[in-house]
């Protein structure tokens, strides 16, 4: 086992992120849980959670703490605490938590970073300019945005977005041939990398109905799609498509595949939490640390109720360690063999 523990950050103080959090901590033999500290504000926890807390001033003493409580290392957090009642402070809590747990995963201190659910609107009303954590934790690692991959992932299925939290009126207009192969290339790599899948199997998706019935229902398929898989295929690339997104996703379909690219978020994201919503894990494919998180949200609607399933948040820390695992053995995380550029 690792001797560092995986960093979790608590995400928006009001929603379900604290209450998940301490669940997986209480469960954690049954779930099969590596040790892990969280970050955040302690006041969340207590608003949901009667369980053992221990103050922690860094990871290195989350491992020996882990066994009686959960370990805490807190980030003040300005305002009031009310479960189901999000505020500017809470989000700012949050995006300090953020910040800190992304910064003990890049000095190495921590194994991965699985970072609790924050409200989008809560950080861009407090003047957060990225998309969402995923665009946020690339800048900080140095990677530019088209170079990392949303995966979400679930136990028959994994699926990679190419725009992500963009208008729908805005996504075609926003897909390019280098985009799409550079989407591709993060997911292949990440797939190996991250999940040891050693020659991995990419299906793409059209952006049109029926992938466009050979450019009547729009040209999308034949002028970026097609040219990029194309390339990715020179370069070696298992890929297919551009396939119709309606019939790629039923069981005998995903057994042909390791991996989905889709041209929008909800042609990726509504087959994932179909199937897996209770266990679904967003894994941020491309960066030099690991970082993950449950498919699901804050639920401000159901906040305080005791009634947030920890499944996805558990899901999201054991692939995470998996994932750090699978690392750590690779000696070349990208075999030379596939001649794709770096
Ligand atoms: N990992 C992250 O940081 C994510 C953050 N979000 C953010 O969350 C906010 C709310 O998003 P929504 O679309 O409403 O999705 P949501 O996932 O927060 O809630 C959708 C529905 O599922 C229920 N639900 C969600 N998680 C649950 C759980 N663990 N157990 C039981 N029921 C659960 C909620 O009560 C609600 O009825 C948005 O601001 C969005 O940006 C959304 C997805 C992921
Ligand atoms: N729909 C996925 C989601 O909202 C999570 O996005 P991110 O904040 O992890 O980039």
């Amino acid at each position: 086992m690792s001797a560092r523990p995986i960093a979790l950050t608590l995400g928006d103080p009001a929603g379900i992120g604290p209450e998940v959090s301490a669940k997986c901590w209480q469960y954690r033999e049954e779930f099969g849980l590596a040790p892990f500290l969280a970050i955040g504000d302690p006041a969340s926890l207590a608003a949901v959670w009667d369980g053992p807390v221990a103050a922690i001033d860094g990871p290195e003493e989350a491992i020996d703490a882990f066994d009686e409580a959960l370990p805490v290392l807190a980030v003040s957090n300005l305002g009031p605490c009310v479960p189901g009642e999000p505020s500017h402070t809470g989000a700012r809590c949050a995006l300090e938590s953020l910040e800190l747990g992304v910064g003990l995963a890049r000095s190495g201190s921590v194994d991965a970073v699985v970072t609790g659910p924050v409200s989008k609107a809560q950080l861009y009303q407090i003047g957060f300019t990225h998309p969402g954590q995923t665009e946020f934790v690339a800048e900080r690692c140095g990677v530019a945005k088209s170079n990392v991959a949303m995966m979400l992932a679930g136990p028959t299925l994994r699926c990679v977005p190419v725009t992500t939290h963009i208008p729908l009126k805005q996504a075609s207009a926003n897909l390019s041939e280098d985009l799409v192969a550079a989407k591709a290339r993060a997911t292949l790599r990440g797939l190996i990398r991250n999940f040891g899948i050693e020659r991995p199997k990419l299906a793409i998706s059209g952006l049109n109905p029926h992938a466009g019935e050979h450019g009547a229902l729009g040209d999308e398929e034949e002028t970026i799609i097609r040219p990029a898989i194309a390339t990715l295929r020179e370069e070696g690339w298992d890929v297919t498509g551009p396939l119709p997104a309606d019939t790629m996703f039923h069981a005998r379909a995903r057994a042909l595949y390791d991996a989905a690219l889709c041209m929008y978020h909800d042609q990726a994201l509504i087959p994932l939490k179909a199937l897996h919503f209770d266990d679904g894990v967003n894994f941020t494919l491309g960066l030099p640390i690991v970082r993950t998180s449950p498919d699901h949200g804050t639920a401000f609607d159901i906040a305080g109720m005791d009634m947030a399933e920890p499944t996805a948040m558990a899901a999201a820390i054991r692939v995470a360690s998996e994932a750090a695992a699978c690392r750590a053995s690779l000696s070349d995380p990208v075999p030379s063999a596939i001649n794709a550029p770096q």
